[in-house]
């Protein structure tokens, strides 16, 4: 293990840049037959299926010893009711591996013609991603459509991967292929994948690799400061950002958005304040939704934590644990908000009191 993460950077970009190509032809292919439903009642596409094989393929041949804690596993794909979804998932994930090998990519990964894998070494793969985590050791976290209603919209959604070494992350990835490179061109180029080093900072380049520009979130003043939040209502709570907006005195309206494309316009100032306050039905948050997320804000000069101010914590396992949401923002901008976010939350408790007497 090098500690610039030089070979951990190359690969994880290399997964999350076929992974992504895999993602946008599964879209333009996608008809409904080939939608599951889990039990959870979430959309998972046979998009997260092959993306999670690609992608832990790739990292099982380079990092062998590395554990995986990523979204999906394969137990719904090794039923019979299962194989002709597994079919179509080995098909795409071989499509995706054998492409010709591109800037940075190796051979010995497991990439370029010839590198078909047998349907059981694809469901194998995909169920590396089982690892339940923990306080320390080295591990990698991957959510291979993070948005899968936006994925199924057309809109944003993003392919996400982390490396986290005893409970800290140290490298994120992100592919968001229908991000606009540059948001002042909505109807510009699009696709972006957003690289962050501990340490080392921040860059986005296009879906090829080409184009390096560092990120560096911008300063924001009171007219232009406004919020990136959930499209789904159901995700995170918008009337709570609302009350926080009118505290902070903000006019410009939210950017409602799909998946981690959120920190990705974030860290390039798109917008100034991601706030996702849970909606009070329990949920926990999960690692993979936000590891690579958190890196990309605190290595563009940005501070995430939960409401009560404190780090996230990836060393709980597969979530984050007791879910007291998350406030990323600039460092000026960070404690204005979490002021806000505290005096909201003292207003909502207050509420309930007076509701029970
Ligand atoms: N009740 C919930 N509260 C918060 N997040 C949720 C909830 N249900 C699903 N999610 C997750 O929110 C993420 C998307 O967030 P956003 O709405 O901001 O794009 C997804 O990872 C999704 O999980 P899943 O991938 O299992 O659907
Ligand atoms: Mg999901
Ligand atoms: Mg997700
Ligand atoms: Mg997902």
């Amino acid at each position: 293990m090098s500690l610039t993460f030089a070979t951990e950077q190359q690969v994880a970009v290399a997964a999350v840049r076929r992974a992504c190509a895999l993602t946008s032809s599964v879209f333009n292919k996608l008809v409904k037959n080939e939608t599951l439903v889990k039990g959870d009642k979430s959309p998972v596409t046979v998009g997260d299926y092959s993306a999670q094989a690609v992608i832990n393929t790739i990292l099982g041949r380079a990092f062998p010893d590395d554990p995986i804690v990523g979204e999906e596993d394969a137990a719904d794909l090794r039923v019979e009711s299962g194989t002709a979804l597994k079919n179509r998932i080995v098909e795409l994930a071989n499509e995706t591996l054998v492409a010709d090998l591109g800037i940075g990519e190796m051979a010995e990964w497991g990439l370029g013609p010839g590198q078909e894998r047998i349907p059981e070494e694809l469901l194998d793969a995909i169920d590396r991603g089982t690892y339940g985590g923990g306080r320390t050791g080295r591990m990698w976290t991957l959510d291979p459509i993070d948005g899968t209603k936006g994925f199924l919209r057309g809109e944003q959604y993003a392919v996400c991967l982390a490396l986290i070494i005893d409970s800290k992350v140290q490298l994120g990835v992100m592919g968001c292929p229908n991000l606009p490179v540059d948001a002042t061109k909505p109807d510009g180029p699009r696709g972006c994948i957003f690289v962050a080093v501990r340490g080392q900072g921040a860059h986005q380049t296009t879906l090829t690799g080409a184009d390096p520009v560092p990120l560096q979130i911008p300063a924001f003043t009171s007219e232009t400061l406004n919020f990136l939040e959930s499209v789904e209502a159901a995700h995170s709570s918008h009337s709570f950002n609302d009350r926080v907006a009118e505290l902070l005195a903000i006019t410009r309206p939210p950017t409602r958005m799909d998946s981690q494309a959120k920190y990705c316009s974030l860290a390039r100032g798109d917008g100034a304040v991601y706030l996702r306050m849970p909606t009070g039905v329990g949920y926990l948050e999960k690692i993979w939704d936000h590891a690579p997320g958190s890196i990309l804000i605190e290595e563009a000069g940005g501070i995430i934590t939960n409401s009560r101010g404190e780090p996230l914590d990836f060393g709980l396992g597969r979530t984050l644990g007791d879910n007291f949401g998350v406030v990323a923002a600039g460092k000026e901008v960070h404690s204005k908000v979490l002021a806000a976010v505290m005096q909201a939350n003292k207003e909502e408790a207050e509420a309930k009191a007076r509701s029970r007497v």
